[in-house]
């Protein structure tokens, strides 16, 4: 059964993308009488979180253990305490998606930056040469997310005809499988309709390089609408001025968007299993090498290499696949070595503890 506070709980949450799966799964949290909320900004060891009743300030000590990818962040679903000074987030929902920074979700190290992503929209600017093996690195994150990508060619005004912007967007298409690629222009409105449509269905980040046109997006989906969206004060009456700064809006047209710092200048982390979606074609060729490990190199029978001598797969292709796996194995091998300096500091300083508390025990005797 649902409860009232659950049933008013879900039409005030909707546009923040609450749904019948995640009132399921808040249920045993609903029936100890604790509050449904979605996180819109994460500050050292606080957080914004909105709700049926507003936007509420919480502490997260409760759900902040040592693990950093089980902190919480932008875009999770939380549960909180309905009084308390401070509140206390007692719980957050199983994550559906997660962007990591520096580490795999495997590992322990890595850095959170946004949670229940749906679309990665990864901006590219038609203004400059497009550099496919920068597109690929920023699906490659979209992919490893588990949010879908989507790439948005900005500032299509700046082609000069039609047939230019079509065989552009050819060229992304192919560099992008299972990707949808969408040619807009901020400045004369073209395509925008479509990307809020896109959008409308669940929640969003803007990935890309810096002047791709990411803030400018951000503006035409937020509308007019962005000062009453963000006019919505704190529900306990803090009178801070929190919700200016929030990293997570309710688009007018549906939808949500999260747009934090920390995703803004996001890199390449160990994203192998994006790198292997990003190449889908390749790792599909690659079944037919005769050896299960081949690089692709100049291993006998090599059913990629063979593609690329028939023309079939641009040779441009297999070589950004391998510089981008490289790099992966690179990030990770590093982060592996940063991980066991730390631990053997950590080693080091408990042991120290351990021997300081022992001599204050003996001292005391
Ligand atoms: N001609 C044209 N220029 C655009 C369009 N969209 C954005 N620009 C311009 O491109 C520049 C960069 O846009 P931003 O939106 O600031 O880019 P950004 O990706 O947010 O950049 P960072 O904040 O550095 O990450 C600005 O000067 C915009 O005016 C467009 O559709 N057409
Ligand atoms: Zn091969």
């Amino acid at each position: 059964m649902t409860s009232i506070s659950m049933q008013s709980a879900s039409s005030a949450l909707a546009p923040y993308g609450w749904d019948d799966a995640w009132a399921e799964a808040f249920a045993p949290y609903d029936a100890e009488g604790l509050i449904a909320g979605r996180v819109v900004r994460v500050d050292r060891g606080r957080c914004d979180v909105v709700t049926a009743d507003g936007v509420m300030y919480a502490d997260t000590a409760f759900v902040t253990p040592h693990d950093p990818l089980r902190v919480v962040c932008t875009g999770d679903w939380v549960a909180v305490e309905p009084a308390g000074n401070p509140r206390y987030v007692r719980a957050y929902l199983p994550r559906r998606t997660a962007f990591v920074r520096s580490a795999s979700s495997k590992r322990s190290e890595g850095q959170i930056l946004a949670a229940n992503v749906d679309h990665a929209v990864v901006a590219v600017s038609l203004a400059a040469e497009l550099d496919l093996a920068r597109i690929e690195r920023f699906l490659a994150l979209a992919w490893e997310s588990g949010a879908q990508p989507v790439v948005v060619l900005t500032k299509a005004d700046l082609v000069p005809d039609a047939t230019t912007l079509s065989y552009l967007v050819q060229d992304v298409e192919t560099t992008a499988p299972g990707v949808p690629v969408l040619p807009v222009s901020s400045q004369r409105g073209e395509g925008l309709d479509a990307l809020a449509a896109l959008v409308s269905g669940g929640t969003s980040v803007l990935l890309g390089q810096s002047g791709a046109g990411k803030s400018t997006l951000a503006n035409v989906l937020l509308g007019e609408d962005v000062m009453t969206v963000q006019a919505t004060r704190d529900a306990d009456g803090k009178g801070r001025h929190t919700t200016t700064t929030r990293n997570l809006l309710a688009l007018p047209g549906g939808g949500v968007l999260i747009d934090t710092p920390g995703l803004r200048g996001v890199g390449l982390w160990d994203a192998e299993t994006g790198v292997g979606q990003v190449f889908s074609e390749i790792r599909d060729l690659a079944e037919g090498c005769r050896f299960d490990d081949c690089a692709h190199d100049s291993e006998p029978g090599c059913a990629v290499r063979a593609a690329v001598e028939d023309g079939e797969l641009p040779e441009r292709r297999l070589e950004s696949y391998r510089k981008l796996l490289r790099e992966n194995q690179w990030i990770v091998a590093k982060t592996d070595a940063r991980v066991r300096a730390e631990r053997r500091r950590e080693w080091k300083r408990k042991g120290a503890e351990g021997r300081a508390a022992m001599e204050a025990k003996r001292g005391r005797r």
